[in-house]
């Protein structure tokens, strides 16, 4: 996927990106390649192939969301090299932004991108997800998380961040259905139900994804998330 056939797709969903957001963009791949040559970013560095790997990935899961324009606020745990979060950031920039990241040379990453593109209202953080729900505790209007857990384990780091009547977006890949299985009790006890999944072919065959959206209607128990190794051994079945 080219640049150019990137910005028409989002046409196809309503949205037409500004010079600056697209220069944004731009710049924020070109940062990608150059810091990947210091540190592990990613594998996937071609430009076509960011644009539509991570780009168009990130993107998909919130331009079929239609209730992205009534959310302030969005975390996103485990951002690594910023997906979803950044190319979230730049096409609808109203959302104020935390990402969250336990290696801190990426959130170093994260936040040189944050400046060098001037986006304003978002800041990359060091911490553990688990550990940033001490002071930011149903915070958020979104919490999401692509590549970060499965998602019985995921769903403790991330739905103790969540307002309620908030949501947790889970980007998944083709383990999404039988993760889902697998995490009924755990989304049930942290106080997420599901309202949508979206099963997408992504373009030129770059495989299957299963979209996870869940809505808050309960406040997650305070003993959650447990410490890391408690979550990871003994995730909620
Ligand atoms: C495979 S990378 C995925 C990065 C990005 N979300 C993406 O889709 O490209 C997983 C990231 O999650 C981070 N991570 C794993 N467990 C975490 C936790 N409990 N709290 C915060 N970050 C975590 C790792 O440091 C890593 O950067």
């Amino acid at each position: 996927m080219t640049p150019q056939q990137f910005y028409e797709a989002l046409k196809e969903f309503g949205i037409e990106l500004t010079e600056e957001q697209k220069w944004q963009l731009h710049r924020y791949f070109e940062l990608l390649v150059e810091w990947n040559e210091k540190m592990n970013l990613t594998g996937i560095t071609e430009v076509n192939e960011v644009y539509l790997k991570h780009f168009y990935d990130s993107l998909l899961a919130f331009l079929m969301f239609k209730d992205i324009h009534k959310c302030e606020s969005l975390c996103d745990v485990g951002s690594g090299a910023g997906f979803p979060a950044l190319p979230v950031k730049i096409v609808y920039p109203h959302l104020k932004m935390d990402l969250v990241d336990s290696l801190g040379k990426r959130v170093n990453f994260l936040n040189h991108v944050i400046a060098e593109t001037k986006l304003q209202n978002i800041k990359a953080y060091h911490s553990r997800a688990e550990e940033y729900a001490d002071k930011h505790r149903e915070s958020f209007d979104i919490v999401t998380a692509r590549a970060v857990a499965r998602l019985n384990v995921l769903s403790e780091l991330c739905v103790p961040l969540v307002k309620e009547g908030g949501f947790f977006i889970a980007l998944k890949g083709q383990t999404g259905d039988e993760e889902l299985k697998e995490s009924k009790k755990a989304l049930e006890t942290f106080g997420v139900e599901i309202i949508e999944v979206k099963h997408i072919e992504l373009p030129e065959e770059a495989g299957t994804r299963t979209n996870i959206y869940t809505k808050k209607y309960k406040k997650t128990p305070n003993k959650y998330p447990r410490a890391y190794g408690q979550i990871k051994n003994k995730p909620i079945k």
